[in-house]
């Protein structure tokens, strides 16, 4: 009998390249040993053959292919095709795996505890505070290096690992010439398979406590706290714009669920929706986790880019496993690059944490997460004592917890918590819709919604439409999109095009609805004051009187349009307001041929989203 691939790699961990995982809720652990080689782009990653799976390392800078910003480092899109693979149970991987002490030293932080503090603040004020977006996670690294040969370092922390962590997705290593990567990561990213799509955002973290008289009320604390609720909310939000994109009849949630770890336990729902898509396709519409870079994502490319000092590598990237069912359909896994060591050819350690920065985030908390998400991989490189906590409590099976959770779901938008049959409205129905995205994909999201009532939605990049597209007789109604910014600004291109078209239409005489920057870009055009909002409304529900009907909908916004004293006008067209009193803001605007709202009646935050929306477009179709 040949020797075992484990075995092989054990006896030369250098001499090959490979990768070791253990999936979650498997018996047996995966070893692939194969061929590597460096690509250009994700549609490149070849397909895998039976019993010859592909393994893609996927750097951060792969999301340039979306064409968002990032410092490119140079890091490689990398595979490894087996060439050899097996399945060892995992005792039989722990007995197998090395535990010799590896010499790590040299280790600190690449930026102080108190240049975070300070840049958390600063995207708080100009980023936050300017309408550039509602959550951003900025990443800073434990740097340290070691001597010992990387491959064998790795098979040799990835044992710890396996013996201290506990709830991870993947816990793996792999060794590929120049770049070692050993992690226990929690988050799936995405995975593929039989037509169907998974997501799995996981936002919020609650740092077990060393006193467990502490654990049960600070517990009981974390579930009820609204900051780690709307985090969470947000993130599925920026995941369903993903998963609308990628599934034809968008994505469902379910949730929320507990993810209980060694050192930390974290919240997460689990998305998922019918696909037809390529597993590469899929791959590239939701690089990368809204979790590990912010929302609107195109736009939180541009602030890590503005306030880190340099590349991520892979952080924050995935790795992708693809591989083969039975009737030969492609299947893809692909977890989160986090809670991840990388080991360079000189002996260079990294572990990158990041927190999610949000409006009301305390700097010296966001300092503090970040050191604690670290802390796992740390323990195993033994920078960090092997805490173990001395008691073993289920935290879903405390009193309380399960309901509490539950409960979370009571405000959230029926419309994708439940899959719908869809529900054309006859006087809807076969209009069209042409959809301007204003770079923030809710567009994906409002197209599902306007085809559920029956219309024919087509989204196109605002750089793509002109003048004549919006005076098309063809289309109906124009729903010019949400998007980061401040919409007085009169050097943005984007922000002078969307003007451009709202006036265009109204001129001519044509419908128009406005959601969010495009709401404040009509309330402008009409005079209205716009404003800034302190703090801003990024990420919460509000419920607001539309003239007559109190709707709980979802808000992602920094400025507001003041309510005027006097009649409103655009475009020669008398228009009525809905102003919300607490925050003095027009939060809507109707009037013949056209409508507009400040909220996202498609987040899942819009309770009432979409009865909201759909009346509307039904007003901005009157005349
Ligand atoms: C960004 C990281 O973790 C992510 C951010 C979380 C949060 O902010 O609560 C929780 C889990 C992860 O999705 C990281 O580990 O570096
Ligand atoms: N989601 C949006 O369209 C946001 C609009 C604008 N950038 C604001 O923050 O107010």
């Amino acid at each position: 009998m040949p020797a075992r691939l484990l075995d092989q790699i054990l006896a030369d961990p250098s001499g090959l390249s490979w990768a070791v995982l253990w999936r979650e809720g498997q018996q047996e652990a995966e070893v692939l040993v194969g061929e590597v080689s460096d690509l250009a782009l994700l549609a490149d990653v070849p397909r895998p053959r039976p019993d010859a799976p592909v393994l893609a390392l996927v750097p951060y800078r792969q999301i340039s292919e979306r064409g968002f910003d990032v410092h490119d480092d140079g890091t490689p899109l990398r595979v490894l095709v087996a060439t050899g693979y097996e399945r060892v149970p995992v005792e039989d991987l722990v007995a197998a795996l090395p535990d010799v002490p590896v010499e790590v030293d040299g280790e600190h932080f690449s930026v102080s505890d108190d240049d975070y503090a300070a840049t958390v603040e600063r995207v708080i004020e100009d980023e936050i505070g300017e309408g550039e977006g509602a959550n951003f996670v900025i990443r800073r690294d434990v740097v340290a290096r070691t001597d010992a040969d990387p491959a064998t370092a790795a098979l040799t922390w990835l044992r710890t690992l396996l013996v201290d962590e506990r709830g991870a997705y993947w816990s793996f290593a792999v060794h590929t010439p120049g770049h070692t990567l050993v992690g226990a990561t929690p988050e799936r990213h995405v995975s593929v398979r039989d037509g169907r799509v998974w997501m799995n955002p996981i936002s919020g973290t609650f740092r077990h406590p060393a006193d467990q008289a502490e654990l049960e009320p600070s517990f009981r604390a974390f579930v009820k706290d609204t900051k780690e609720t709307e985090e969470l909310f947000m993130v599925v939000d920026e995941e369903m714009k993903m998963m609308a994109q990628i599934c034809a009849h968008g994505g469902r949630i379910t949730g929320p669920y507990l993810k209980q770890m060694a050192h930390l336990t974290h919240t997460e729902y689990l998305l998922d929706g019918a696909s037809e898509a390529d597993v590469r396709d899929v791959l590239r519409a939701t690089m990368f986790a809204p979790t590990v870079t912010g929302s609107p994502m195109e736009n939180a490319c541009s602030v890590i880019r503005r306030h880190e000092p340099d590349g991520r590598g892979y952080y924050s990237g995935v790795l992708a496993l693809l591989d083969l069912d039975d009737e030969g359909g492609e299947r893809l896994d692909a977890p989160i690059l986090i809670r991840t060591a990388h080991v360079d050819d000189e002996g260079t350690i990294t572990v990158s944490a990041g927190a999610t920065l949000v409006r009301h985030s305390d700097p010296r908390s966001e300092v503090a997460e970040t050191a604690a998400k670290a802390r796992g991989m740390l323990a195993a490189l033994g920078l960090r004592p092997r805490r173990s906590l001395g008691y073993d409590v289920q935290l879903a099976s405390l009193p309380g917890v399960a309901e509490d959770l539950a409960a979370r779901n009571e405000s959230l938008s029926p419309f994708w918590l439940s899959p719908q049959e869809s529900r054309p409205d006859p006087e809807l129905a076969g209009r069209r819709v042409l959809i301007v995205d204003a770079e923030d994909t809710w567009t994906q999201m409002l197209a599902h919604m306007v085809r559920h009532v029956g219309m024919v939605a087509e989204v196109r990049r605002w750089e793509q439409v002109g003048v004549e597209d919006v005076l098309d007789e063809r289309i109906d109604l124009l729903l010019s999109g949400p998007g980061p910014g401040d919409p007085r600004d009169l050097e943005d291109p984007r922000i002078v095009r969307l003007r451009e078209l709202i006036s265009a239409r109204l001129d001519a005489g044509r419908a128009v609805l406005a959601v969010c920057l495009s709401h404040q870009v009509l309330a402008d055009l009409a005079g209205l004051e716009i404003a800034k909002l302190a703090p801003p409304n990024q990420g919460v529900q509000l419920p607001v009187d539309l003239w007559g009907e109190v709707r709980r909908i979802g808000f992602y916004n920094t400025f507001v349009a003041r309510p005027p004293a006097g009649e409103v006008s655009v475009a020669g067209r008398m228009v009525e307001m809905a102003v919300h009193e607490p925050d003095d803001a027009v939060v809507a605007l109707r009037g013949p041929g056209v409508a507009s709202i400040q909220g996202h009646a498609e987040s899942v935050l819009s309770r009432d989203g979409l009865v909201a929306l759909h009346g509307l477009i039904r007003h901005a179709l009157r005349r």
